[in-house]
Order: C-alpha cells, then sequence, then structure tokens
C-alpha cells in the first residue's frame, strides 16, 4: 500500500487506496488507470464533470461492479482477497435517497443499525450521536416523507455514520439542495472528518464545497488529471481559484453545469 509523509514528518496510511483501477461499459471506457488515497481525518473531493467516471468509481469501491483491473484497498484490506468483510469500515450515501418515507427517522435508522448487526442500546446511542452532530435529533420522531430534502439528506448521512465507519464515501450529496442547505452539509461533513478522524471521499461538480486544505482529484474523461491539496492544485496551474484551474485542468471537457 502506498503511504505518504505527513507534514509532522510520520508515515501515514490510506484509509481507502486506488491503484492502478480501470473500468469498460462494452467499449465504452469510463475509467483509465485511475489511482488515488483518502487519509483519516481528511476530507477528499473527487471533482469532475457529468460523465467523468464518479459513479463508475463509486460504484467500484462498494463492490456493485468488480474492476477488471487494479486494486482497491479499504482500510488495508481489499474486497479481492476478504470478500464483503473489506466493505465493514465503510458508509455510503448514494446520489439516489433510499430512506422508507413512511417510517420516522428513528424506524429507519434502528432498521439500518440492525441490518448491521447493532444492539438495541448501542444502535440508540449511536442514533443519537449522529443526530445530534447533524442538527438533526429534534426531529428523530417525524415522519421522512415530512423532511425537506436537505433533512432527509442529513438523516442519510446519520444513518451511514451509525455503524462508526472509518471510510464515509458521498456521491454528489447535495445535489437539488438550496445554497445554504448545501453549504450547512458541507460544514457537517468537514468537522466530522477532523472530530471523528474518518476519511471522506466526497463526489461533486461544485467548487465552493471544496475547501483550501482539503485533498482533490480531479477527473475528466475517466483519468486524473490533478491530484493533491486543492489549494496546492490551483498554485500548479497557476490559476486564481479552484474554478480556473479547473477550466484549465480539463480544458474542452468543461462543462456549463461545473459550477464555482
Ligand atoms: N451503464 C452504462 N453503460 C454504458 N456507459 C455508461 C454506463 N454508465 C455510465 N456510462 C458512461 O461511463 C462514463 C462515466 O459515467 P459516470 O456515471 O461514472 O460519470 P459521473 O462522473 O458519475 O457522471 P454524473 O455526474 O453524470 O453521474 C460516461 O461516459 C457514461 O456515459
Amino acid at each position: 500500500m502506498q503511504k505518504e509523509t505527513a507534514k509532522d514528518g510520520g508515515a501515514r496510511t490510506p484509509v481507502l487506496s486506488v491503484k492502478d483501477v480501470s473500468y469498460w461499459y462494452g467499449a465504452k471506457q469510463a475509467l483509465d488507470d485511475v489511482s488515488f488515497d483518502v487519509y483519516s481525518g481528511k476530507v477528499t473531493a473527487l471533482l469532475g464533470p457529468n460523465g467523468a467516471g464518479k459513479t463508475t468509481l463509486f460504484s467500484l469501491i462498494t463492490r456493485l461492479f468488480d474492476a477488471p483491473t487494479g486494486r482497491i484497498e479499504i482500510d488495508g484490506r481489499s474486497a479481492a482477497d476478504w470478500g464483503f468483510k473489506a466493505l465493514g469500515p465503510l458508509g455510503v450515501v448514494f446520489q439516489q435517497p433510499t430512506l422508507d418515507l413512511d417510517l420516522t427517522v428513528k424506524q429507519n435508522l434502528r432498521y439500518f443499525a440492525s441490518l448491521r448487526g447493532l444492539k438495541r442500546k448501542e444502535a440508540d446511542e449511536r442514533m443519537d450521536r449522529a443526530l445530534t452532530a447533524l442538527d438533526m435529533k429534534e426531529r428523530i420522531g417525524e415522519r421522512v416523507r415530512s423532511l425537506n430534502g436537505g433533512h432527509r439528506r442529513r438523516v442519510e448521512i446519520a444513518r451511514a455514520l451509525l455503524h462508526s465507519p472509518k471510510l464515509l464515501l458521498l456521491d454528489e450529496p447535495t445535489i437539488g439542495l438550496d445554497d445554504p442547505t448545501r453549504a450547512a452539509i458541507v460544514r457537517h461533513i468537514h468537522e466530522l472528518a477532523r472530530t471523528d478522524n474518518i476519511g471522506v471521499l466526497w463526489a461533486t461538480h461544485l467548487f465552493d464545497e471544496i475547501e483550501a486544505d482539503d485533498d482533490l482529484v480531479v477527473l475528466s474523461k475517466g483519468r486524473i488529471v490533478a491530484r493533491g491539496e486543492a489549494k496546492a492544485v490551483v498554485a500548479d496551474t497557476g490559476a486564481k481559484d479552484l474554478g480556473e484551474a479547473f477550466r484549465r485542468l480539463i480544458g474542452g471537457d468543461a462543462e456549463e453545469d461545473v459550477a464555482i
């Protein structure tokens, strides 16, 4: 597994390591030799326009598909060697919501906790903690149907945190939300990464969701075109901000829906 030297001189081990991964849908290549790492306590933003390959990458990490080439390790374990056990340290929020609208927040979370094998007392404690971190504790008894989009998203994130994952995958979790709600979720996730030492991989096409200290992976047409701390990527391109850096990096692949 690749290691990286931290600023204090110590080696840090990635909680997610993606190495030389390629993927084809028939003759169409969606990912081309993709390699990067995600570290504990940090948000890694996966930035790319529509069609760059972000969802395909998430499908490979979560084992919805098998990677025909390369290796993916979560907390040092590859699913190729460990099967679905390798996914234990993983929490996921997919693009499409998957809550049961007719159940309350509590019922949804309890159901998920039981699938994860958590005992009732432990599940309730963790539920409490995750909902508090996301400012949703007061809504625990409400039916999900009565919540707005932003609050439903927070419940999904709380659910993904119940089993104390070391790695959290978020596939464009703020899609369809208004700006203040987006900003609140971005802030919560960055705080969670720091306080709970979780490695976060955040797929997005919105520059304002990325902080200067975040790690950044820029994906274009299935290939990584830049990788490093966001501020270093901006400095390396000589751009004035991330938006300009991104346009320079992806050139003709820039699309209008990639927003500053
Ligand atoms: N089931 C499929 N069959 C064929 N091609 C596909 C399939 N799914 C995705 N692709 C293609 O693979 C490439 C990567 O798609 P992917 O959905 O991973 O990108 P993305 O960055 O997640 O985009 P979006 O933000 O729109 O979800 C695109 O060119 C897409 O058209």
